[in-house]
């Protein structure tokens, strides 16, 4: 087999557990390439009038998983777009079986994915701060952090403990500063092998 064109770490956690602020710390530290998979299906979102953006609004005030298809394909866009890059850091994919599947049939020959980071928070403290985010996003209100909450236990949390079986979940606890946490994940990145700049 050809070797992969993209070296990734999936990144997992509730909502508001830091999945992007730490992201963002390990971007500007290591290189990495962060997509938010939240954040592309937002901007295509906002494609006036379009059938696929009304699709997307409905699954995000739900909080339910937009199609597959739709998402992957942002990602892999966002990859190519990006070019050369040490690794890119999927930021909330695979949300669920869908997600993995499509994932598996679009992408596996053309990405390895290194490990999955698990930021494990408690879901009221994840809850308080998306309350608290300030970004005015549309699903950062009680009802639907509910419903996200019932997202991720349902769908989410099965996919990590199938990385989990497979040995690929590194865990840090995301309920201390972003300092901390960040320091965390530096000796997660360590531990395997990405020494450049840390
Ligand atoms: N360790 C932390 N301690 C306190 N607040 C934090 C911490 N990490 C992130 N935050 C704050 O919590 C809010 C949610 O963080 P962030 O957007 O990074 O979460 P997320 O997991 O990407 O959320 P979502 O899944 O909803 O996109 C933000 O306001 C952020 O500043
Ligand atoms: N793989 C994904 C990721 C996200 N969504 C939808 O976007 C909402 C916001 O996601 P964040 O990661 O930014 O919190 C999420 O609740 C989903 O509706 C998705 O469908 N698939």
């Amino acid at each position: 087999m050809a070797r992969p064109l993209y070296n990734v770490v999936f990144v997992l956690g509730p909502p508001g557990s830091g999945k992007g602020t730490s992201c963002q710390k390990i971007q500007e530290k290591l290189g990495f390439v962060h997509l938010s998979a939240g954040d592309l299906l937002r901007e295509e979102r906002q494609r006036e009038g379009s059938e696929v953006g009304r699709l997307i609004e409905e699954h995000i005030t739900n909080g339910s998983i937009v199609p597959v298809e739709i998402t992957c394909k942002l990602l892999e866009n966002a990859m190519e777009a990006a070019g050369d890059a040490p690794g890119f850091l999927i930021d909330g994919f695979p949300r669920n079986q869908d997600n993995l599947e499509g994932w598996k049939r679009q992408m596996d020959e053309k990405a390895k994915v290194n490990f999955v980071l698990f930021l494990s928070c408690p879901v009221e403290v994840c809850i308080n701060r998306c309350l608290g985010r300030g970004q005015g996003r549309t699903d950062d209100n009680e009802e639907s952090l509910r419903k996200r909450v019932v997202t991720y236990n349902t769908h989410t949390l099965p996919i990590i403990e199938y990385y989990m079986k497979l040995g690929q979940v590194k865990e840090v606890s995301s309920e201390p500063t972003a300092d901390e946490v960040f320091s965390s994940i530096v000796t997660v990145f360590k531990d395997a092998g990405y020494t450049a700049n840390l």
